[in-house]
């Protein structure tokens, strides 16, 4: 049971799996949460963040000092509920201003059972994570905390994220339609494994008309989705989502077959680990992972650089002295994280995919990929040029 910690100085504690522990009070809901922890440097966005389904079961510690300064809106959620486990701040908002605001963080938080801890010096809980990797953590808050060697104990019986198989928990049960904003150009398939609401949009703005489907969707459930062509959509895109990308043999399959049927394909962030997996290659955890709105990635065809949204903690693990022979033809890795040459894009040759790390809708977040939605609708046109009069609807 979760009460709310609002007008009291509710203690609260931090305690990491290596025995770290930091104090502070109770933000948000009353209780205690367990989860790995990671950091997002976003300085804004925090809704976005709170509600993107990528963040299920992470606890997450927001670098920026401030946080709740715009108060909680009704237009900017990712998703119908808050997603993480856990949530960090040094410093809240005690008034917040913004006239679309119509209550405080701390409420929302509340409400929807979302344990916090503030008053953290989340500076060194960062520093601390950059130098020993992310790790599971608890928050425990109340007016009677147990021992610490009972938290840990608690926080170390937790499940890690390596192995985790989590698109099904937070996927849509039943598929729906986001219809196309003006003229309808093509139709999509959109696996949802843990779909922010700002990606549909991104492509519906683009006169296309988003089919998502869950998570669980087979190759027949794709191909019942009519495009232009009878014989299925004109495109399948596969969202981001939570967890280990090692797990997600269902969504590889379905990418084998889309593949195999050369229906254009586009992927983010796990639908980038999804595809490389299809490929053949590995994925593997990345000590810290990548969590913010301001990552350098060069697009290593055009050598240009784009300031990118991300939130991932595992990566692909692809030669970046492609391009490597698949099954599908040959691939190569198209982008680039400047600051540690992580995996940010993959991209085949000889048939109609690709895929980024990154969120190109950007919610929040700059705009500056805001063209792989149009090179997907490129990818859409140039396939039906070559599909036969006989085949068309
Ligand atoms: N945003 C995402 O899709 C994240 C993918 C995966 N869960 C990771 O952490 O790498």
């Amino acid at each position: 049971m979760t009460t709310s910690s609002r007008g009291a100085r509710t203690p609260a504690v931090l305690v990491l799996e290596d025995g770290r522990t930091f104090h502070g009070h109770a933000y948000g809901a009353v209780g205690e949460t367990v989860g790995e922890a990671v950091f997002s440097t976003g300085m804004t966005g925090y809704q976005e963040t709170l509600t993107d389904p990528s963040y299920h079961r992470q606890v997450v510690v927001m670098t920026a000092p401030h946080i709740g300064n715009t108060g909680i809106n009704d237009e900017d959620p990712e998703s119908r509920r808050i997603w993480v486990a856990g949530y960090v701040v040094r410093d809240p908002a005690r008034t917040p201003s913004s006239w679309r605001s119509v209550r405080t963080l701390d409420e929302e938080l509340t409400a929807q059972g979302v344990v916090g801890i503030s008053g953290v010096d989340t500076r060194a809980l960062t520093r601390h994570l950059r130098e020993r990797g992310a790790m599971r953590v608890g928050i425990f808050s109340g007016e009677r905390i147990a021992a610490e060697e009972t938290l840990l104990a608690r926080v170390r019986s937790a499940p890690a994220m390596e192995g985790a198989d989590l698109c099904g928990e937070v996927a849509t049960a039943e598929p729906y339609v986001v219809p196309a904003i003006g003229e309808k150009r093509f139709t999509v398939a959109a696996i949802d494994l843990g779909i922010k609401g700002m990606t549909p949009h991104r492509m519906a703005e683009r006169g296309i008309e988003v089919h998502v489907l869950p998570a669980n969707a087979t190759p027949e459930d794709v191909y019942a989705v009519k495009g232009a062509g009878a014989a299925g959509p004109d495109g399948v895109f596969f969202s981001n989502g939570p967890g280990d990308p090692a797990t997600a043999d269902g969504p590889v399959a379905l990418m084998r077959a889309v593949l195999e049927r050369r229906t254009p394909v586009f992927g983010i962030c796990f639908g980038n680990q999804v595809l490389g997996r299809a490929l053949g290659f590995g994925t593997f955890k990345l000590r810290y992972g990548h969590r913010g709105i301001n990552q350098p990635v060069q697009d290593r065809a055009t050598g240009k650089v784009e300031v990118t949204a991300h939130n991932h903690g595992f990566a692909v693990d692809a030669p970046l002295d492609g391009p490597t022979d698949t099954p599908y033809g040959r691939a190569e890795v198209s982008h680039v994280c400047l600051n540690d040459e992580v995996v940010e894009g993959l991209r085949l040759l000889d048939r109609p995919a690709f895929s980024v790390q990154y969120h190109p809708e950007a919610a929040a977040g700059p705009h500056d990929a805001a063209y792989l939605f149009d090179r997907f609708a490129g990818l859409m046109a140039g396939a039906r040029q070559h599909t036969p009069e006989d085949q068309r609807a």
